[in-house]
């Protein structure tokens, strides 16, 4: 495997008994990305996971992870936030987070050092004396991801991390997984959550019922749609519909829909000429939203979000 992909995995199968968790999932992860890994729950994304970082072995498939085909021998250069959370209640933040590097190898002053750094870079120095059991969920899910970086690893993989995270906190998570990129390593994450993976995410992987349904860079993915026409009319006449596409959906007193093979100019013509006029008028490049509601489904997007709704509500 060249230097540039930190990650290759092929054809990943795992069953559980007669369940099919993950059927033939491809993963290509290049050296320095953001990569995210997006389904819906129950879609296979931690199952993924582990098989990505040897914590359970594939039923068949190939990975190759930092040059390796055997990824627990490359654990010390790995970062791990697991999806099951949870600290020693008793620790203080900054012991806490030194001592998941002393796990990876870090001496314990160094870790100690470089999490004060970390704890203050991410707003939260006040609490580095703090024990863990006084920190709220979301504080003690960011020491946790602070203990998983603070070696300094080359690929970072954190399930879920915007899960349980009140919006103040995932800012400070998409700052810090930027700030990791931008320390060179490769950052691979897991989420049902779109928005994040739209600002962030270099390339992903979209999974559902266990298959890949996308892997690509993430303009790849929005040039499988078609641009997107939003045009406002002057008037509120609902007859126009019938000089716009067939697919057409109304929005709050605009149209949306799929620019036609043709081209806008005979349309815009005739709406002109029936004197609907234009009010407003933009295309746009399709959504990693739209794209992914093409490939899994409106249900199965509008059940994610709920759930992204109700975690940030809680
Ligand atoms: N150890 C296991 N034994 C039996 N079934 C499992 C096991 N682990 C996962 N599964 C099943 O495999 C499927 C994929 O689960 P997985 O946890 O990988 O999905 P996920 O995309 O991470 O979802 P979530 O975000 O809800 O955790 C689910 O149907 C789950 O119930």
């Amino acid at each position: 495997m060249a230097d540039q992909w930190a990650l290759v995995a092929t054809e990943l199968v795992k069953n559980f008994g007669s369940k099919c968790a993950v059927d033939g999932v491809d993963i290509r992860v290049p050296t320095g990305c953001i990569y995210g890994v997006l389904g819906p729950n129950g879609a296979g994304k931690t199952t993924t996971l582990r098989m990505l970082l040897g914590i359970i072995d594939p039923d068949s498939g190939h990975r190759e992870l930092l040059g390796t085909t055997r990824p627990r021998s490359v654990s010390h250069r790995i970062g791990y936030l697991p999806e099951e959370r949870g600290l020693y209640s008793n620790m203080k933040a900054r012991e806490a987070i030194a001592f998941m590097g002393a796990l990876r190898g870090l001496p314990w002053a160094e870790g100690r050092k470089r999490a004060e750094i970390l704890l203050e870079n991410a707003g939260l120095g006040f609490a580095t004396h703090d024990k863990i059991k006084k920190l709220s969920k979301g504080m003690s899910q960011f020491v946790q991801l602070l203990g998983s970086i603070v070696h300094q690893p080359e690929f970072i993989v954190l399930d879920e991390p915007f899960s349980g995270l009140d919006p103040v906190n995932q800012g400070r998570l998409e700052k810090l997984i930027l700030g990791e990129r931008d320390r060179g390593a490769t950052v691979l994450f897991s989420t049902h959550i779109m928005a994040h993976a739209e600002r962030l995410c270099d390339r992903l992987a979209i999974i559902a019922g266990g298959k890949l349904r996308y892997e690509g860079s993430v303009d790849e993915a929005r040039a499988t749609l078609p641009m997107q026409a939003h045009y406002t009319p002057r008037d509120n006449d609902p007859a126009l519909a019938a000089l716009l596409p067939a697919d057409a959906v109304r929005e709050n007193g605009s149209w949306r829909f799929p620019v036609p093979e043709s081209g806008m100019e005979a349309m815009l013509g005739t709406l002109l000429e029936s004197g609907h006029g234009i009010a407003g008028l933009s295309i746009e490049r399709p959504s990693l939203h739209e794209v992914f509601v093409a490939l899994v489904g409106e249900k199965a997007v509008e059940e994610m979000e709920a759930d992204a709704g109700e975690e940030i509500a809680a």
